[in-house]
């Protein structure tokens, strides 16, 4: 069943332990008004340690991801408050793409359509990405005259090559979602009445997986990408002792269905969650 925010501008549902969030403000083609952020940061962490959860999905309803931020209520509402609402509003939206991006569950960002500039925020901050062939991906920004702020810049500089970053920034052309995959934006493209169900059968892959080893896994990818190789291998091992004190059992369960009943092989698939013994 489909649930709302107290104010409408956030939907979800829990279907067989996926999370369905949606920015739902379609007739703004979900543009991130601060009543938005502010709810989607309420809504995430009410699901975040629901045990019926395992992955979250974001996605958006009618034929928008997130057209950015809302260039009325975001900027110019707030710029006329005064420095004080500007920042309040940045903290609001920040915090809710922070979150997101260490968050306890496995995220998958659903890209349905149109996905602009801030939009790239909660985009980077999803671990796994796939889009509509003909969504539209675009740092519009340059073409209203500012800087892609908000953490754009720094998704594209992280996502794309140089050169590629520059010529999206610079340019205020969009991709396509197919375009946006061969770049690296998303991880596929699919039509889009195949979306959900691909996005479906990745969630489910994700569900069969130990939980505590992919928080562990999914951290650390994030934080190795600015570590030296020396810092990383530390930290790695740190990680790896902190998650096994959290679940002494799979590695150990996984490596007695390995070695001793021969029913699984780690390079062919996961192990068998079901079976632990006792
Ligand atoms: C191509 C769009 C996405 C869809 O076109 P459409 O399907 O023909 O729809 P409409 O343009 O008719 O829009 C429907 C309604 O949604 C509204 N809307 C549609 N995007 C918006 C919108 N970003 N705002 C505020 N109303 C909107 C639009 O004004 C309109 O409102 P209304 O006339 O009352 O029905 C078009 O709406 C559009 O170009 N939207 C703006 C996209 C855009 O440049 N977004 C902002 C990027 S910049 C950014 O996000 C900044 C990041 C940032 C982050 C944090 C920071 O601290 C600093 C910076």
């Amino acid at each position: 069943m489909t649930e709302t925010s107290p104010k409408g501008t956030v939907a979800y549902e829990v279907v067989d332990r996926i999370a369905w969030v949606k920015f739902n403000r379609p007739d703004k083609r979900n543009c991130m008004s601060p009543t938005l952020n502010q709810e989607m940061l309420e809504v995430i962490e009410s699901l975040e340690f629901r045990e019926d959860v395992g992955v979250l999905v974001l996605t958006g309803e009618g034929t928008a991801w997130s057209a950015g931020m809302d260039l009325k209520e975001y900027f110019r509402e707030n710029e006329q408050k005064g420095l004080w609402a500007t920042r309040k509003a940045q903290r609001q939206a920040y915090s809710w793409w922070e979150r997101l991006r260490w968050y306890h569950k496995p995220t998958i960002a659903m890209v349905n359509g149109w996905c602009f500039g801030g939009g790239y925020g909660p985009l980077f901050s999803c671990d796994l990405a796939f889009a509509a062939e003909d969504a539209q991906f675009g740092l519009s920004e340059i073409n209203w005259g500012i800087l892609p702020g908000g953490g754009a810049s720094k998704v594209a500089a992280e996502l794309l090559s140089f050169r590629k970053a520059m010529y999206h920034a610079m340019m205020g052309e969009n991709l396509t979602g197919t375009q946006a995959a061969e770049w690296g934006l998303v991880n596929e493209a699919l039509p889009g009445d195949k979306l959900k169900e691909r996005v479906t059968e990745v969630a489910n892959v994700l569900l069969a997986k130990n939980a505590v080893a992919l928080k562990a896994t999914k951290d650390a990818v994030r934080r190795v990408r600015e570590m030296t190789y020396d810092n990383a291998e530390d930290y790695l091992i740190r990680a790896q002792e902190a998650a096994n004190s959290f679940d002494a059992h799979g590695r150990k369960e996984a490596t007695r269905q390995f070695i001793d009943e021969k029913s699984f092989k780690p390079g062919l698939g996961a192990y068998d969650l079901n079976k632990q013994k006792a």
